[in-house]
């Protein structure tokens, strides 16, 4: 299987749960791997993903497209005098996808981040054809950037596999905030811990869907 984790926002803790989840693949006995197609800024992301995919392929394979400056991709490709094309990062992550049987391909910032003047991170995940798992921060202010995210990721007509609410014990995430959630969209909801204070779960939502996939 394959999924696109994709976030509300940067710094909303993609990485962190497309590493736990590439971790528990693995430990289920999958041949998972965790992609970070695109970083900016470093490349810290991919190498915690690599990590987690037990360095099952190169750092350039999982990593074929990072720019220094800690910006948008357009923005920091331009800034080195190049251009994301957007079949290149496809073509990428159709190499990586076809050799292993679990795919957690991470985003980068937020759903509609720019890869260039004229491609969107959306357009990338609407030619792979992947189902998404939106990860969502929930300090004050997630419910409008959630339903945001939720909203513009149904219209361009991609499958939700479902919503990560993270570090919701930070806020107290109240049971009415997750019926406003559910009774409007009618998506599979998890809630997670800060990693450092209880162990990692894996989804229901996401374990069915990793176990039906073989
Ligand atoms: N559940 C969690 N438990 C503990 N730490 C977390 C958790 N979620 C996120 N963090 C921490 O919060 C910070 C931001 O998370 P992370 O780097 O995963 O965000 P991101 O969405 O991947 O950002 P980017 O857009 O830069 O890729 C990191 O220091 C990360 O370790
Ligand atoms: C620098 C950040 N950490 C991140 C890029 C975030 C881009 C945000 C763009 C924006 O919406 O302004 N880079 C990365 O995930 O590799
Ligand atoms: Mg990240």
């Amino acid at each position: 299987m394959t999924v696109f984790i994709t976030g509300t926002d940067t710094g909303v803790g993609k990485t962190a749960f497309s590493y736990e989840l590439v971790k528990y693949w693995r430990t289920k006995g999958y041949d998972a791997i965790g992609l970070k197609p695109i970083s900016t800024g470093g490349r810290e992301d991919a190498i915690k993903l690599w990590e987690a995919s037990d360095r099952r392929t190169s750092l350039d394979n999982l990593n074929p497209f990072y720019f220094p400056e800690p910006m948008a991709p357009a923005i920091a490709a331009e800034l080195e005098g190049k251009f994301i094309h957007l079949m290149d990062v496809q073509k990428a992550i159709v190499h990586m996808v076809g050799s292993f049987s679990h795919v957690a391909i991470e985003g980068i910032g937020g759903w509609l981040t720019p890869l260039s003047r004229k491609w969107l991170l959306r357009d990338l995940v609407q030619i792979l054809h992947c189902p998404v798992v939106i990860v969502a921060h929930t300090r004050l202010g997630y419910l409008n950037h959630t339903f945001l995210t939720i909203e513009n990721i149904l219209a361009a007509d991609i499958s939700i596999k479902g919503l990560i609410l993270n570090q919701y014990a930070s806020l107290g995430v109240v049971p009415m905030a997750i019926e406003l959630i559910e009774t409007r969209y009618n998506i599979p909801i998890a809630l997670i811990d800060d990693f450092g204070k209880s162990p990692f779960r894996c989804p229901q939502w996401l374990e069915d869907a990793a176990s039906n996939s073989l």
